[in-house]
């Protein structure tokens, strides 16, 4: 018998954070919730906490995206923060970068399925974009500790530009150890960000690549 799957509502402080974008998250959570488990996107455990975890923690980055310009998403896999994102700021040009196949044509499904027409999907590791593409702001979740994500990250910067990490716990630990490779890559002002998000906090690193 199979177990009875529970996912977590969101709340009246969620539909306020996604404001106009609401249902387009929405119907990007029930997409999830329908497939993402059989496609092997999204772990079971994680369902029940969905919006309080994945979708809301994908939201805290948007204020600390451009005015205008370009945005890259590296390892966005079901789409955190890049669809979420990508929904909340219609007006940006948004780049996906995921190396796996079968996340891409996910990623395919739902930026057609919720009519965004702003994305870009680039099925590719970020490193293959090295010396090709540079972007205004570059965003990542869960994709690497800070010193390896610097290293693919970096490249891909624009002078000027900025790095927006979704980070947990572990930030300040990490951020010594890449303490001495954002320099060598000249990522300056780096700031650590507790973003105020129902129902749970978001840690944000900023870095800046030195003009
Ligand atoms: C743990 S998943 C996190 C996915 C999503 N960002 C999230 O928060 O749920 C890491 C993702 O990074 C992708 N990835 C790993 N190395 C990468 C690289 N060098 N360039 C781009 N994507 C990469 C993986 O394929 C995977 O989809």
């Amino acid at each position: 018998m199979s177990e009875e799957l529970t996912v977590d509502v969101p709340t009246e402080g969620m539909r306020e954070l996604f404001g106009p974008h609401f249902g387009q998250i929405e119907h990007f959570a029930q997409m999830l919730i329908d497939e993402g488990e059989l496609r092997g996107l999204i772990g079971p455990r994680e369902l029940p906490r969905l919006w309080g975890r994945h979708l809301v923690n994908s939201a805290a980055i948007v204020p600390f995206l451009p005015s205008r310009g370009t945005v890259a998403d590296v390892g966005s896999g079901a789409g955190f923060p890049g669809i979420v994102a990508a929904a909340m700021r219609p007006d940006l040009e948004f780049h996906l970068i995921e190396p796996m196949e079968r996340r891409i044509n996910w990623l395919e499904l739902v930026v057609a399925e919720l009519g965004l027409d702003n994305v870009q999907l680039r099925h590719m590791r970020a490193e293959e974009l090295h010396k090709r593409e540079s972007f205004d702001v570059v965003t990542a979740r869960a994709v690497a500790a800070m010193d390896k994500l610097a290293r693919f990250t970096a490249p891909l910067i624009v002078r000027g530009g900025q790095l927006v990490a979704l980070k947990g716990q572990s930030v300040e630990d990490e951020l010594e150890k890449a303490k001495y490779v954002l320099k060598k890559l000249h990522l300056v002002d780096v700031s650590v960000n507790e973003v105020e998000v129902p129902d749970a906090p978001a840690t944000i690193v900023v870095t800046a690549k030195k003009a």
